[in-house]
Parts: C-alpha cells; structure tokens; sequence
C-alpha cells in the first residue's frame, strides 16, 4: 500500500494534484458503491450545502450532490474499512511530509444525471480546518461520453480528471479552484477532508 500511497502523495508534490489510480481495491470500491446505493434507496442520502461552519445554504445552482456523512459508529465493516485506510495513510502522511493531520470527515456523494458542482475553493473562509481535499471515485466503465469530470482551474490551464473507480484524488483545500462538471449519468464517490485542529 505504501507504494500506492507515494504515487498518491509524489504526484501531489509535483504537480499540486496527486493522482492515485488504485487507491481503493476493487472489493472496497463495490462495497462502498452497494452502500451509497442502498442509503440513496432508503433516501438517507441529502442534498449537499454550501456556505461557512454556521451558515449552510442549499444553493442547487451552485451544486446539486447529494451527500451522507460516514462514521465508524455505523459499524458498517467496509465503511470501518475504509477508516482503516485512511488512518493508514495519514499516519504515513504525517511521516513523511509532517503535515500534522489530526482528523478527518469523509461523506458518500451522489451526483444524479444532469448534476454538478460549480467552481469553488473547499477550504471555509472563516475556518482553516480543512487542509487537505480528497475524493476517491466509484464508478465502472466510466466513458468521456459520460461527463463529469472534476475539473481543476491551474493558473495557466485546466485539468480535467475521470471519476473512474478506485482512483483517489489528493490536493491542498485553501489554494486549488476547481468544479465538477456536468454528468451524464450517476456518478459516485467518497468526499473527504483531512484536518488539523
Ligand atoms: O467529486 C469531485 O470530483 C469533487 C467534489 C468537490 O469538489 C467537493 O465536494 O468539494
Ligand atoms: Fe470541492
């Protein structure tokens, strides 16, 4: 895994936006999507706000996600597994680049047909929490067709990236603009932040 982990993290040092390609394993990827599916089928999953810490404002012009917010008291075994992970990673992050992380939150994220995310920074403007934005996608047979990619807004030019299964995207949360563009199907994911207090 610490293979995975350098790709994740040397890629980031170098271009801003680490890239990952198997971060999750094909079993956690498929578990964690019949998750995302059952809670959309019991209409757990809630659109998602915009806004500070205190002030959450439901825009769906400015995005139309829907999210639920993992947590190990689900006692759901590849949720925990997917919290396994990422303590790993951090551990291995605060190793290597001593970067302090001291918590995180991650929620599942579905985009519906036709949704998006307009360009926005993650990191709140009142709040310095969030530090690093990480997202690792869920999707099969992902097709440029398909759209929605994750858009990133660099100085000079614009990066595009595929949500296709098991990649896992890693950048800092006060600096990158980025958006989600329009997709043409459902599109699923794990979103996330890695924190310091
Ligand atoms: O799903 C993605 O590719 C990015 C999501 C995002 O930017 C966010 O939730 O803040
Ligand atoms: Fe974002």
């Amino acid at each position: 895994m610490e293979k995975i982990f350098d790709q994740l993290i040397d890629s980031f040092i170098e271009n801003k936006v680490g890239i990952a390609e198997n971060f999750l394993s094909t079993d956690l990827s498929k578990h964690l999507i019949n998750n995302l599916k059952s809670l959309f089928n019991d209409k757990m999953m809630l659109s998602a706000g915009t806004g500070n810490d205190t002030v959450v404002v439901h825009d769906k012009m400015y995005r139309s996600d829907k999210i639920y917010w993992l947590d190990r008291e689900h006692n759901n075994i590849h949720e925990n597994s997917f919290f396994n992970l990422m303590d790993t990673f951090i551990s291995h992050l605060n190793r290597t680049c001593y970067t302090g992380i001291t918590g995180y939150e991650f929620h599942y994220t579905l985009y519906e047909k036709g949704a998006f995310y307009k360009k926005h920074v993650d990191q709140f403007r009142n709040n310095e929490v969030r530090q690093y934005s990480m997202i690792m996608y869920l999707n099969e047979d992902w097709i440029e067709e398909d759209g929605g990619e994750l858009c990133i807004h660099h100085l000079n030019h614009l990066q595009n990236i595929s949500p296709v299964s098991g990649k896992s995207v890693f950048f800092k949360s006060s600096e990158l603009e980025h958006e989600v563009l329009m997709t043409n199907k459902s599109r699923m994911s794990i979103t996330g932040w890695l924190k310091i207090n």
